[in-house]
Formats: C-alpha cells, sequence, structure tokens
C-alpha cells in the first residue's frame, strides 16, 4: 500500500492520471460503517478496473476549528493502526492530507478540482453524513453538482447496530463506559491498543501476580478505569491476560494511572517489548482492598474469571 503525505496548497506537480476510486473519510476506529464505505469503493474500484484509494487527514478536523479538551484530542486508531487496518482491506494507496485552516477553507470546488479531479477519480464514496469543507454545503448532497459529470458521487448509508447508527462517538463512549464488549461489535473486531513495557514499581511479582506495565501513546483513546480481559501479542507470540486500568488505589491515593497485564501461564521478562492489546471482556471495577493480600486474592478470583470466559469463548485464542 502506498501512502502520499499532502499538504495544501498542492505542489504542481502532485497530480494522477490513472483512473482511481476515492473513499473519503477521517475514519477513526474503521468500524462497521467505515468498512461499508470502504468496500463499496473496494467494489467499485474493481468494477472499473481503477486504483482503490483512500482520501483521510492526519488529525481531527475539529482540530481547525475549537479548543479541544486532552479527553477529546485521542483517537480510536492511531496512525500506525489505522494505516494496517487500510492495508488488510485492500486500500491501494492513501492519500494522508494535512488538515489545516487552510484545507478546511477552500471553497467546494476547490476542493473538488484539487483532492478528486487532479487525482483522477472517476468515483468517490463516502458515508451520508460525510463533509469536505467548512461550510453547510459541502455535503454529499451537493458533491455531484461540483462533478460536472466527470466523476460518479457514491453514498453510503447510515450501518446501524441494535437500531442504532454505528459511530466513532459511540464506541468512544462505549469505552469511556468500560464496555469493550460493543465497542468490539461496532468496530467488528476487539478493540485494539498497544504500547511498549515498562518498569513499574516491582509490586506485582511480591503479590504472585507480576505485571508488565504498557505505556500507551498519550493520544491513544483507552478504556476506562476498570479491569478486563484481554488477549496480547508481540512478535509471533499470542496470549490470554488480564489487565487493569487504574491507579493502584490499595498502594495509595495518589498513584498516576497506568495499564498492567498480568499473562496467564507466563513467567518471561518482557521490558522493551511492544504488546499489542485487544481489550475482550470487562470483569470489575478497581477495588481499594485493605491489604495486599486481600487484592492478590482478588486476583485469583480474576484469574478464575478469565479462564472461564476463554473456555466460553475459544476462538479467541484461535
Ligand atoms: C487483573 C488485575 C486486577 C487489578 N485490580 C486492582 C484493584 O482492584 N485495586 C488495586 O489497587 N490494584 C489493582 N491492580 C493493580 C495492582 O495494584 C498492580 O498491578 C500492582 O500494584 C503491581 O504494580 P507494579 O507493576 O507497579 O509493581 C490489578 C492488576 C491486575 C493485573
Ligand atoms: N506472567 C507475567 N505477566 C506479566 N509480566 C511478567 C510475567 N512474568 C514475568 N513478567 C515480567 O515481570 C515484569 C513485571 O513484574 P513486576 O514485579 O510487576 O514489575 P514492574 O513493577 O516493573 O512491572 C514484566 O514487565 C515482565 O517483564
Amino acid at each position: 500500500m502506498e501512502i502520499v503525505k499532502l499538504h495544501y496548497p498542492l505542489q504542481a506537480e502532485i497530480k494522477g492520471d490513472e483512473k482511481i476510486v476515492l473513499a473519503m473519510g477521517f475514519f477513526d476506529g474503521v468500524h462497521l460503517g467505515h468498512q461499508d464505505v470502504l468496500n463499496k469503493a473496494k467494489q467499485k474500484a474493481q468494477e472499473l478496473g481503477a486504483k482503490f484509494c483512500v482520501l483521510t487527514y492526519n488529525h481531527h478536523p475539529a482540530v481547525v476549528y475549537k479548543q479541544m479538551t486532552a479527553h477529546e484530542k485521542r483517537y480510536l486508531t492511531l496512525y500506525d493502526e489505522k494505516m494496517r487496518l487500510f492495508e488488510q482491506m485492500g486500500v491501494d494507496r492513501v492519500y494522508y492530507t494535512n488538515y489545516t485552516y487552510a484545507f478546511q477553507n477552500q471553497s467546494e470546488q476547490e476542493f473538488v478540482n484539487n483532492f478528486i479531479k487532479r487525482f483522477n477519480a472517476v468515483a468517490v464514496v463516502a458515508g451520508f453524513d460525510h463533509t469536505y469543507g467548512g461550510t453547510k454545503d459541502a455535503n454529499m448532497e451537493n458533491l455531484p453538482k461540483y462533478s460536472n459529470g466527470e466523476f460518479e458521487v457514491i453514498t453510503a448509508d447510515p450501518v446501524t447496530l441494535d437500531g442504532e447508527k454505528v459511530s466513532s462517538t459511540r464506541i468512544r463512549k462505549a469505552l469511556d463506559d468500560c464496555d469493550v464488549e460493543l465497542a468490539g461489535k461496532l468496530l467488528g473486531r476487539p478493540y485494539r491498543t498497544s504500547g511498549v513495557t515498562v518498569h513499574g514499581r516491582e509490586v506485582g511479582r511480591l503479590l504472585g501476580y507480576p505485571t508488565a506495565n504498557i505505556e500507551h501513546p498519550e493520544l491513544q483513546w483507552l478504556p476506562s478505569i476498570g479491569i478486563y480481559v484481554v488477549r496480547v501479542s508481540f512478535g509471533d507470540e499470542s496470549h490470554i491476560a488480564m489487565a487493569s486500568v487504574g491507579h493502584n488505589v490499595t498502594f495509595s491515593d495518589s498513584l498516576p494511572m497506568t495499564v498492567e497485564i498480568n499473562i496467564l501461564d507466563f513467567d518471561k521478562n518482557i521490558y522493551g517489548e511492544t504488546l499489542t492489546i485487544d481489550w475482550l471482556s470487562y470483569i470489575r471495577g478497581e477495588v481499594k482492598f485493605d491489604t495486599p493480600q486481600q487484592l492478590t486474592s482478588q486476583l485469583y478470583d480474576d484469574e478464575v474469571f478469565t479462564r472461564n470466559y476463554v473456555q466460553k469463548h475459544p476462538e479467541v485464542i484461535d
């Protein structure tokens, strides 16, 4: 998969002559709705013998039009994961565009000329609520007007789950509610994050449950504080594990939030290893225990819960 990084205004030499079908969107999460848009574009590209391309952006468009809180600034899928998912879906080329004030303030016709016609798109595909500029006119309904018949416009209807629209906002809310199962249903795969194993306070080993402390990028959206069943992978290994997102409140009231993972049936030094974490199921909230022994006893119960979960969902270890 080729990745072409674009900055508006585009340099004169940047253009395309081979036919492309262009899927447009920010695609945070690459959820079931996004997958529908991408599959429609892929199918159209196959029909027309065109390259399957995606136009997407380097950050939330909201960065341009409002002050965002640290919480809002985060993403479901950071760059590497989004590109991995695009590649997995068969995308040939990604136009990865810097979303700036200048980009947003092109007129609708300028956007169409600069980012659709210039790359020789014969069809463009996006969701029903996609916008391609700063005004209310930059919607899918108006896109045929700016095309002058030079490309086909395909609008994907909303995909729903349990009668409600699938959206990145709904997935973020599910993660804020610790509902990693719902997030997984909306994504069509478990919610995934990754981070590096760093040193912690070296208390885990004394409890009988060593925990790999995983440092995530600041911009990664994480499930809320709680205890979860996860699957971790690194290199060619994959293991079932239990994760705690929390402040280790049993030990102090002022510890920072950490992600700590005890891998079942595992005993190796993995400091420095980058772990991919698939969040499978919520177990319980974080509890402040009176003694470390009570925490150890609860960890044993969490382990039983985790093993039962895997027995009921054998597909997670296939
Ligand atoms: C499955 C699991 C559940 C946990 N539950 C709690 C909890 O309820 N309360 C708490 O204070 N810490 C909890 N922890 C975090 C432990 O306090 C933490 O892993 C331990 O202090 C080791 O920290 P260290 O890795 O910095 O040495 C949990 C950790 C795991 C892996
Ligand atoms: N089953 C296991 N799960 C997680 N980490 C393990 C396991 N077995 C060994 N380790 C190693 O032990 C480290 C965690 O031990 P711990 O005493 O909790 O120290 P720290 O506070 O530095 O995380 C991990 O980073 C990893 O290198």
